[in-house]
């Protein structure tokens, strides 16, 4: 997979230089690379802000150098994919669709992100329109809170998606059994000591009884999930999940 990440801060992006995601880039598992959206700019002072059209608090990021900077990515990444290959651009943004593990698994299946980091209060709306005259554009969320820039929201996202590409995992993590995987929060887990600070392990985990292993797993999962986060049950078909152990 391909990644472009634009930004005016690039070394907000170094982290994914490092640890797992930093090896499927060594490993060319994933083609990384980071663009500085002020080398295209015209300007003695390197402008990529102005006044929002209409009044209103802030600057918003003016177009030409994402236009610029957007059409030198695609360039790029079709010298090395093919003339014929396009991005799909992911513009993180608080008024984004909601990114979520469902998100992340339909991205991994994609041959070549471009992520657009926004500043200020925002990416003025004909950078995306203009985009999308050419290929897929989609503003992403990865939370209901305002950053003061994208770029902590691309290193979730190609985190998040990364992990998912084959290989990158070591064999024996797995993305089947974690949260969200099913829909739900992953129960409880524990490893060694047994007992630590008079706290024990559930009796249930050291028996050896695989099937009460996975009845107790899902029960403390649905539990969890009816808990911390009953969002997730409440859009569920009414068969999905088994809520007779619930009472819900
Ligand atoms: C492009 O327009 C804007 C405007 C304001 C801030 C940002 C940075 O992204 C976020 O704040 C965000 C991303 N997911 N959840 C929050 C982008």
């Amino acid at each position: 997979m391909r990644v472009d990440v634009v930004t005016v801060f690039p070394d907000y992006l170094a982290p994914l230089r490092l640890s797992l995601i930093g090896r499927a880039v060594e490993r060319g598992t994933i083609d990384l690379a980071v663009h500085d959206l002020r080398t295209h700019t015209t300007d003695v002072h390197r402008t990529v802000d102005d006044s929002p059209f209409g009044g209103g608090a802030g600057m918003l990021m003016t177009p030409p150098p994402w236009g610029a900077a957007l059409d030198a990515v695609r360039a790029q990444g079709q010298q090395s994919l093919g003339a014929d290959a396009e991005p799909h651009l992911l513009v993180m943004s608080p008024a984004g669709h909601r990114f979520d593990q469902a998100t992340a698994a339909r991205l991994a299946a994609e041959p070549w992100l471009v992520l657009a980091c926004g500043r200020y209060e925002g990416i003025d709306e004909r950078v995306l329109d203009d985009a999308a005259r050419r290929h897929r554009v989609t503003p992403l969320s990865i939370g209901d809170y305002v950053l003061a820039g994208g770029e902590a929201a691309a290193l979730v996202v190609v985190e998040a998606v990364g992990r998912l590409l084959p290989g990158v995992l070591g064999n024996a993590a797995s993305v089947v059994e974690e949260s969200h995987s099913d829909g739900l929060l992953e129960a409880p887990s524990y490893t060694r000591p047994a007992t630590w600070r008079d706290l024990d392990v559930p009796a249930v985990l050291t028996g050896g009884d695989h099937g009460k292993v996975a009845r107790w797993r899902r029960d403390e999962s649905l539990r969890r999930t009816a808990e911390r986060r009953p969002d997730l049950l409440a859009g569920a078909p009414a068969d999905r999940f088994d809520r007779r152990d619930l009472e819900l």
